[in-house]
């Protein structure tokens, strides 16, 4: 049997303005525009193998080596759409191959904890819709793809970009302008960094779609922020990115999180996402931008404790020199840095910093946290030649 394949990687992205909020549940159509930056892929990555052929019997995904299912309303609502526009290809063209009337099979690995708020969904759902789009060798662009990742987690519709990427809300009510954008490529602003402190790789306990319904029914500075606040942070957000202008950018980046929070516990009864020792990180991070006279860092929460810290490549000696000291003890830095640039980072401390330090470091603070993710701003989903699925089997290898 004739068996197709096609693959892709596709990037995780952290808001620097959160998506928090639907108008339209089924559709994953947003209260407010939203902003991210796409992570580099070495660290965090989807890998998706997508085949289709006329003798498969039944739709199947493999995640993570184990068989899930593609039952959900809105993993079929992305497969149907995809179906869709091949069965418009194939109309145009009756010499193509119908693989609009056949089963798929897609085996998908991340390279990171699934659903432990590293956005897993995000570059998961990104992967599944490229590599069935190219699977189908759709002609549409990715702003037009977007729009189907959009359906099967609204964030995930962002990681069809690399660099800054922008998913605007829309007003149609079918969702037809609802679709993430280019801000700005990777190689606008490349010395963006991003350390990512894993607070918990737990599974989170209010789920994101659930969260932002009953933020959507009960808060009311809810309404504030969609109408007054994102409006105007998300054209200012645009313009610091544009003209590279990090303190804006960051403080932007540090009072969006917030905003979002506080929505959170404005819900009524309260949500929880962030933790003491999420909270002890933010006082850290204003800690050391008061050091410097300077925003050299910025933090950022999702749904979940972890904090996403953004720097610039010019600043790591100093923003680092606080967070090795402090979470030294964590796993993650012999991958990024040498011996010899970690000795950089504690000498700073020494010789610069704590003659001068007028606070005290919480130095338990690294006990919350279980590892560090050291990474930075990269490229959008990846062709790559590595297939997860047996082409004479049609299963996972
Ligand atoms: N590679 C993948 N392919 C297809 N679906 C995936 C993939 N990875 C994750 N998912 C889907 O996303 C779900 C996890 O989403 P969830 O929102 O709970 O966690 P998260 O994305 O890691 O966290 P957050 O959205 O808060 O950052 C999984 O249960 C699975 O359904
Ligand atoms: C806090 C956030 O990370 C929320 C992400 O929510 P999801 O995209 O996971 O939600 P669904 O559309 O219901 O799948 C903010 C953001 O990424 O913008």
């Amino acid at each position: 049997m004739t068996i197709f394949t096609a693959s892709t990687t596709a990037p995780v992205n952290i808001a620097t303005l959160k998506y928090w909020g639907k108008r339209d549940k089924t559709l994953n159509l947003p209260t407010n525009s939203s902003i991210s930056v796409t992570l580099a892929q070495n660290d965090l990555r989807t890998l998706t193998s997508a085949a289709t052929s006329e003798r498969f019997d039944e739709d199947q995904l493999w995640l993570n080596g184990k068989l899930e299912s593609l039952e959900s309303e809105r993993t079929q609502h992305c497969l149907q759409d995809l179906r869709d526009l091949r069965a418009k290809l194939e109309a145009q063209n009756p010499s193509l191959p119908s693989m609009s009337k056949w089963k798929l099979h897609i085996v998908s690995e991340n390279n990171f904890p699934t659903a432990a708020g590293l956005a897993s969904s995000a570059a998961g759902f990104a992967a599944l819709v490229v590599a069935i789009s190219k699977l189908y060798q759709l002609p549409e662009s990715a702003s037009e793809i977007s729009k189907i990742a959009r359906k099967g987690s609204g964030s995930a519709c962002r990681s069809l970009f690399g660099g800054y990427v922008a998913w605007e809300m829309g007003t149609a009510a079918d969702g037809s302008d609802s679709k993430a954008v280019e801000v700005a490529p990777q190689d606008h602003w490349p010395e963006m960094k991003a350390a990512i402190l894993v607070v918990s790789a737990a599974k989170k306990d209010t789920p994101s779609t659930s969260g932002m319904q009953h933020t959507v029914g009960t808060s009311d500075l809810f309404q504030e922020r969609i109408t007054n606040v994102v409006p105007k942070r998300f054209e200012e957000m645009k313009q610091a990115i544009w003209s590279r202008d990090f303190a804006q950018f960051a403080e932007l980046t540090m009072r969006d999180s917030n905003s979002f929070h506080a929505t959170c516990l404005d819900s009524y009864p309260p949500i929880f996402y962030m933790n003491d020792t999420s909270r002890q990180i933010v006082k850290l991070c204003h800690q050391i931008n008061a050091f410097f006279d300077e925003v050299v860092v910025a933090y950022t929460f999702d749904a979940g404790p972890n904090a996403v810290l953004y720097y610039l490549q010019e600043n790591e000696t100093k923003v680092m020199a606080f967070i090795h000291q402090v979470f030294q003890q964590n796993s993650g830095w012999d991958s990024k840095f040498s011996k010899q640039d970690l000795e950089v980072f504690s000498e700073y401390f020494t010789t610069d910093v704590a003659p001068d330090m007028a606070f005290d470091l919480d130095l338990d603070l690294h006990k919350g946290v279980s590892r560090v993710i050291l990474t930075q701003v990269g490229p959008g989903p990846q062709d790559t030649t590595e297939c997860l699925i047996d082409t004479t089997t049609g299963i996972p290898k």
